[in-house]
């Protein structure tokens, strides 16, 4: 049986667009109703044909949903779900597809008390944004971290997971602490890496923009792609996990003080050290099979 029969989508960007041709992929006889904030977007998801129903407004797109998955940035997932609030049916599971999850846990808790909440992150995505980003093939062979709140109905949980078993993930459990712990360092702080070196280049007086361009290769232009991702995504995503990212930039400006120390006092063997162990874990994540499908399809489509 299904997890669930009537799936409501809010926020039809690139992950929104992706979950609906995901479920539609897999689960056809799902009724998908879907709901954006910009008319535009609306119209571009009546015109792909994404959805059963597009709803003009939040009460309207839930009213008889029994899986609601807010798929907008983190920042406005408590104000989402507050528009929602009165029209949401008291059976109705909500669930949401951000990249933080304490801060969204206690905006939809805020917002919804009494709801049945089982926040969730898919741990896949490009640097693109947009109903025409999206594909249906996204979260396959990808972690779908589920992180259940304290208290919360493990009924409900155990359908969330089955849900993205069912669009090909593979589903983790963890505190939203943890997961927000552990984000900082793989998701959170790379992103803020590519930020900051491509906006350093962009900045070098004699690195013109069409050096940048024309000589950008291999490592920086991997930096390029990341630096590409959207800005109210990534904006939110900062400042809604603000203390983690902050302990894992400390901690990651005290490694590249002792890599600065190394090559200042030609300290070959810490440097090599170094490079050796990060290309073993390069080389135990393409064995593993977690090598980044998205990247590539990022890639492809440049
Ligand atoms: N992009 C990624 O790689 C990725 C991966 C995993 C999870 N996420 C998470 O998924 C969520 C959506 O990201 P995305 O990449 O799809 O962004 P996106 O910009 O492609 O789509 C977001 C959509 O939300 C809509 N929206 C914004 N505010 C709204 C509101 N108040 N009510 C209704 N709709 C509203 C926007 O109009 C837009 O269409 C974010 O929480 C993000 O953290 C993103
Ligand atoms: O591949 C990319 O473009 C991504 O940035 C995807 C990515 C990531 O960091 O891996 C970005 C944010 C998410 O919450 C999940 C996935």
């Amino acid at each position: 049986m299904l997890p669930f029969a009537r799936v409501t989508i809010v926020g039809l960007g690139l992950i929104g667009s992706s979950l609906a041709r995901a479920v539609r992929a897999a689960m056809p006889t799902v009724r998908l109703t879907g709901y954006d904030a910009s008319a535009d977007v609306r119209e571009t998801v009546r015109a792909l044909d994404l959805v059963d129903d597009v709803a003009d407004t939040p009460g309207a797109a839930v009213i008889d949903a029994d899986l609601v998955v807010l798929c907008v940035p983190v920042g406005a997932m408590g104000a989402v779900a507050a528009d929602m609030a009165a029209d949401l049916p008291a059976d109705a599971v909500v669930s949401d597809v951000g990249s933080c999850k304490a801060s969204v846990a206690a905006a939809l808790r805020a917002a919804l008390p009494g709801a049945t909440i089982v926040p969730a992150h898919p741990v896949a995505g490009t640097e693109k944004s947009g109903p025409e980003a999206g594909f249906a093939t996204l979260f396959r062979g990808r972690w779908c971290i589920v992180t259940p709140l304290e208290g919360g109905d493990p009924v409900a949980a155990t359908r969330v997971a089955d849900f993205w078993r069912r669009l090909g993930a593979d589903v983790e459990t963890m505190d939203p602490d943890h997961h927000d712990l552990v984000l900082a360092v793989t998701s959170h702080l790379p992103h803020l890496i590519a930020y900051t070196i491509v906006g350093t280049a962009d900045d070098l007086e004699q690195v013109t923009q069409s050096e940048v361009i024309k000589f950008s290769a291999g490592g920086f232009r991997d930096f390029t792609r990341i630096a590409a991702s959207d800005p109210t995504m990534w904006r939110d995503v900062f400042l809604s996990n603000r203390d983690a990212v902050l302990e894992m930039l400390g901690r990651f400006s005290e490694d590249l003080s002792q890599l600065q120390r190394a090559i200042r006092y030609g300290d070959g063997d810490a440097l090599f050290d170094r490079f050796t162990r990060t290309r073993a874990i390069r080389r135990s994540i393409v064995d593993q099979g977690q090598d980044d499908a998205a990247a590539d399809f990022g890639r492809r489509h440049d």
